[in-house]
């Protein structure tokens, strides 16, 4: 990873600092591709959790771009989404959506190990959608991801999971209806805290001045009022995958 500086190990994480959003974007892309060749040689599948937001599509495009694509057996990996914006499907303000326009959709996956969360048009409520999808967790024997990814907002929240919203708090499910989200749209479906924890690797992606503050927070391990993501570790690996703009205030 040329040019990217590594601040090792503070407070209990990795942060690893690239010079700008491209740059970033294609070093996840790359170091993805590697962590699922890694499971896929002692695994028959591996298992993603991806998000949304503006770093979460841009990798997929940079991953279009990167020859070393080639190296994973997409058809063997289980994509899952972190959250889900609750939305019908095809609405293009949904995370699965701007993922596969970012370049997701032209990998040759197997569509039926891509797992998206039903929207409206699908099931009776978010309610009814975050257990359904909490269910297609449990039966698919994921126990773990692989790798999580999860993009954090200025305000600090990961997934749907916002700072305060009594949403945080749902210890017993995988998935959880969120309602009233502070950034639009208003319903969504997340995995629960308890269920991102439940992953081999979490990778914070995050760029720009505007998020300096909410990755300073979560590096620190800030409470769940000021971060979720600080509320998220990896069973064996946290890692801060950010631009320098986004380091400013480590
Ligand atoms: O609404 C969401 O926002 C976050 C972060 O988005 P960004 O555009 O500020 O990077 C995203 O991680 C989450 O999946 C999404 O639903």
């Amino acid at each position: 990873m040329t040019g990217a500086n590594d601040l090792s190990q503070v407070h209990d994480v990795d942060v690893v600092v690239h010079p700008g959003t491209q740059e970033l974007s294609d070093a996840i892309a790359a170091r993805l591709v590697t962590a699922i060749a890694d499971a896929l040689a002692t695994q028959d599948v591996a298992h993603v959790s991806l998000t949304g937001g503006s770093l979460g599509s841009a990798i997929w495009a940079s991953m279009a771009a990167l020859p070393a694509r080639a190296a994973v057996d997409w058809s063997r990996v289980e994509l899952w989404w972190g959250d889900e914006r609750y939305l019908p499907a095809g609405d293009k303000d949904r995370n699965d959506v701007q993922n596969d326009a970012a370049g997701l959709a032209a990998l040759p996956l197997d569509p039926a190990k891509v797992h998206r969360v039903l929207g409206p048009d699908a099931s009776e409520s978010a309610e009814a959608s975050a257990t359904a999808y909490g269910e297609l967790v449990r039966a698919s024997g994921a126990g773990a991801f692989d790798v999580t990814i999860l993009g954090v907002g200025p305000d600090g929240h990961v997934a749907s999971l916002f700072p305060g919203h009594p949403a945080q708090q749902s210890t017993d499910a995988i998935a959880v209806a969120v309602h009233d989200s502070p950034k639009p749209p208003p319903d969504r479906v997340s995995l629960t805290f308890e269920a991102l924890r439940r992953s081999r690797e979490v990778w914070f992606v995050v760029a720009g001045a505007d998020k300096a503050k909410a990755v300073a927070n979560g590096v620190a391990g800030a409470g769940p009022a000021y971060s979720s993501a600080a509320q998220v570790k990896g069973e064996q690996r946290t890692l801060w995958l950010i631009d320098a703009e986004a380091a400013a205030n480590l």
